[in-house]
């Protein structure tokens, strides 16, 4: 038996006594580090805020959404994707795959339970954490806490000057669904990782007039080169080469397959693709085809913005552009730091602070899964290694039982 409900005499809340870990999130992470719990013998119970799994991808993701790495390197540990899956799978496949998973390795996760605390009982041993439901709270007890929260729990939105005077609709990436609902209209996109280039390039197939600002610096790489991934062609070069030499034939190789974009208002950082991805998190856009229509003047790319007023926005060039929308393709971030508490295994920014390939593991059966800033795979390679030093010290604890 995997729980044990009680009643807590401090407060009408109940208590639930795990036996495993607790797994707080079921996307890809909670959900791997479940599956390889599982095949080990190992029972958890898995939290999430939302009603399904993977709710990053069902509900806050646009339509168009496909994975931009190759097939191979997402898939979770112990089942591939189906064989007749495109080597880029859509989103709904992926979210289909993600649900067999759940399905085929038994994880049963108990949705509409939002963790705002846990920390470590040291008198007891035992991690405690609140979980919010619909009008009730519950407590989970339990010796191991796994954090699989991911690295785009919350939107970073930023504060504009004037941003009250602008009067038209302002919704962050993570609501937009395609751009159906924008025709005719002039959309100004803030931000230009992937989501933004993507965005602008959906706005455009649907008669939208997007500017997308660009305010700074962005590695821009095309997603394959004669039909090879560039992703494979990096991970190829890195079993041979330094990562400062694969960065710098990366972008050689980008300005061979691309051409010189500051002649379109986008300049490249001094440090390389793979450097900034691992040391900032600043993923490299992988062109899917915004740039062919940042050439043909489809999408104009502006700069910075300096403030709002009632219909659009100053730039920091000084130059003016109108806007009936704005879209916020500003980013993602942590939410540990607003739940785990008293521990310090976690920076503010809510990453571990043990650099890869380090940061899975904290103390007092404290892990986390999915922050690696080094997307699925990252997140696969974790969860393997999480669920076997758990379950080398449940064997060791059961043995001695
Ligand atoms: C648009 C987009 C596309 C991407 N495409 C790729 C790609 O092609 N390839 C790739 O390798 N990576 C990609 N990534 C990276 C991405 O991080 C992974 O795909 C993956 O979703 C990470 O899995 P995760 O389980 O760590 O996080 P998530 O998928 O975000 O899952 C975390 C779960 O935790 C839950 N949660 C959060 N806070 C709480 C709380 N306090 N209490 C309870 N539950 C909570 C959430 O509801 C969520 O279900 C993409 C990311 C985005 C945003
Ligand atoms: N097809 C796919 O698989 C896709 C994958 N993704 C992934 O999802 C993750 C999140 O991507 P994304 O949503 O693009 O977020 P990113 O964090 O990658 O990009 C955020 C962008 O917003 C800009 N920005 C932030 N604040 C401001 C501001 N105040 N003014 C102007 N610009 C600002 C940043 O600029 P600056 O760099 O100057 O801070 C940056 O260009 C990434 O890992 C990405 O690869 C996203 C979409 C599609
Ligand atoms: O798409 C993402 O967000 C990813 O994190 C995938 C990813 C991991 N490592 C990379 C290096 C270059 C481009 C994308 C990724």
């Amino acid at each position: 038996m995997q729980l044990a409900m009680a009643s807590s005499s401090a407060a009408s809340r109940p208590v639930v006594w795990v036996n495993g870990p607790i797994v707080v999130g079921a996307g890809p992470a909670g959900l791997s580090v479940a599956a390889c719990l599982r095949a080990r013998g190992v029972p958890s119970v898995v939290l999430d805020r939302a009603d399904c799994v993977a709710s990053l991808w069902q509900r806050r993701t646009y339509d168009r959404l496909r994975l931009h790495l190759p097939r191979h390197f997402c898939e979770l540990p112990g089942m591939p994707f189906p064989d007749h899956y495109p080597e880029y799978p859509s989103k709904r496949q992926f979210v289909d795959y993600l649900e067999a998973y759940a399905a085929a390795s038994g994880v049963e996760p108990r949705f509409n339970q939002a963790v705002t605390s846990a920390r470590y009982d040291a008198a007891a041993g035992l991690w405690r954490v609140r979980a919010d439901g619909a009008g009730d709270a519950t407590e989970y007890i339990g010796r191991w806490l796994v954090v699989a929260t991911g690295e785009n729990a919350e939107c970073v939105v930023p504060e504009f000057e004037g941003a009250k005077e602008f009067g038209g609709p302002v919704s962050h990436v993570q609501e937009y669904k395609s751009g159906e609902a924008y025709r005719g209209k002039r959309v100004l996109v803030v931000g230009c990782g992937n989501s933004g280039m993507e965005v602008c390039l959906d706005l455009c197939d649907h008669n939208a007039l997007p500017a997308m600002v660009v305010r700074d610096s962005v590695h821009v790489l095309p997603r394959e080169m004669f039909g090879v991934a560039t992703f494979s062609v990096a991970v190829f070069l890195l079993r041979f080469l330094p990562l400062w030499l694969v960065d710098k034939i990366l972008v050689l190789l980008a300005r061979l397959f691309l051409g010189n974009l500051e002649k379109l208002g986008i300049r490249r950082p001094s440090g390389g693709p793979l450097e900034l991805k691992n040391s900032r998190g600043r993923t490299p856009v992988l062109d899917i085809g915004a740039l062919a229509r940042i050439r043909s003047g489809d999408i104009e790319v502006v700069p910075g913005i300096r403030r709002f007023f009632r219909g659009g926005a100053e730039l920091t060039d000084g130059r003016r552009v109108a806007a009936d929308a704005v879209i916020l393709a500003t980013g993602y971030h942590s939410n540990v730091p607003q739940w785990l508490k008293g521990s310090d295994f976690f920076t503010e920014d809510g990453y571990p602070r043990v650099p890869f390939p380090h940061g899975w593991k904290g103390e007092s059966g404290l892990y986390s899964v999915g922050f690696t800033r080094r997307g699925l795979s990252g997140v696969s390679s974790d969860a393997v290694k999480v669920a076997h030093d758990i379950a080398t010290a449940w064997e060791q604890q059961t043995s001695t039982l």
